[in-house]
């Protein structure tokens, strides 16, 4: 993959190549040992770049979960580097990870995560409170516009949809302007219109405020929502569509009709 950014002659100096949000380099991950020993990701290298919107499809088994995990600090790699930024994860001892994964990544999963007993507003805004941090106002609010919930930020989970519920989950991931969000699945427990909701909200977030999203799904229509499908197999990154529609995604799907692939 390309960098996106151009050095040019004139003009005010900048960074003339920006970094990847995030990068693997020829990671590898097992698990098990002997006959048990399956290769869940072998030397795979990827550029997340900024401000962009990647989905990861792949058949069940391919290593979907195990890359975002790796990637975002939550599991460790056998062999390669990740790095979030400029700070490389698989060189961190685990409170400096707690700490990375609390200031600079977002997570957003299949279940919302929400805490059942606090409002919608203060779980957006409790990873900031649980850093000790004072939430920016200004972004809080544009946050909270960007997800049309300002009319119920006072009602608690059990009170709010599926979808609702999911627009929090992704409102508390990019409260804190984390230098990337992983969203595993987001839309694996809703209906076709509240996922719709959360997928455009999601970009929303990076078309107009810059953020970086890497999302795995299943589904050929969520992927179409991305700048980018990337598609692994077999713990491999075998192809990739720029651009992507229903119906390419689609299409590169029928090439993994394996035992076990799920559509
Ligand atoms: N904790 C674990 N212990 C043993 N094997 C594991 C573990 N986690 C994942 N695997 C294996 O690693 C391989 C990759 O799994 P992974 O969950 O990353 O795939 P995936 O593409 O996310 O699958 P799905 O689409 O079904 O969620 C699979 O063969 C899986 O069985």
């Amino acid at each position: 993959m390309t960098s996106t950014a151009h050095m040019t002659s004139d003009g005010p100096p900048g960074p003339a190549v920006q970094a990847p949000a995030a990068r693997a380099a020829r990671i590898s991950k097992a698990y098990g040992r002997g006959d048990a020993r399956v290769v869940a990701l072998d030397e795979v290298s990827l550029n997340l770049e900024r401000s962009r919107f990647t989905a990861i499809m792949g058949p069940s088994g391919s290593g979907k979960s195990t890359l975002m995990h790796c990637m975002a600090g939550l599991d460790s790699v056998d062999s390669g580097e990740v790095f979030v930024g400029d700070i490389e994860v698989t060189r961190l001892d685990d409170k400096r990870l707690t700490r990375l994964r609390r200031d600079r990544i977002g997570f957003v999963f299949q279940a919302f995560n929400l805490v059942p007993t606090l409002t919608a507003l203060e779980n957006i805004t409790l990873p900031l409170d649980i850093a000790g941090r004072k939430p920016d106002q200004t972004w809080l609010d544009t946050v909270v516009d960007t997800i049309g919930l300002r009319d119920r930020l006072k009602h608690r989970p059990s009170e709010l949809s599926g979808g609702q519920q999911q627009r929090v989950a992704c409102a508390r991931a990019l409260v804190s302007r984390p230098e990337i969000i992983f969203a595993d699945e987001p839309t694996g427990n809703l209906d076709s219109r509240s996922g719709a909701e959360v997928l455009s909200f999601l970009r929303n977030s990076v078309r107009e405020m810059g953020q970086t999203v890497v999302m795995v799904t299943h589904d050929p229509v969520a992927a179409a929502y991305a700048d980018l499908v990337v598609f692994l197999a077999d713990g491999r990154v075998v192809d990739q569509i720029p651009e992507p529609t229903a119906e390419k995604v689609l299409e590169r799907m029928k090439g993994f009709e394996l035992p076990g692939v799920t559509s």
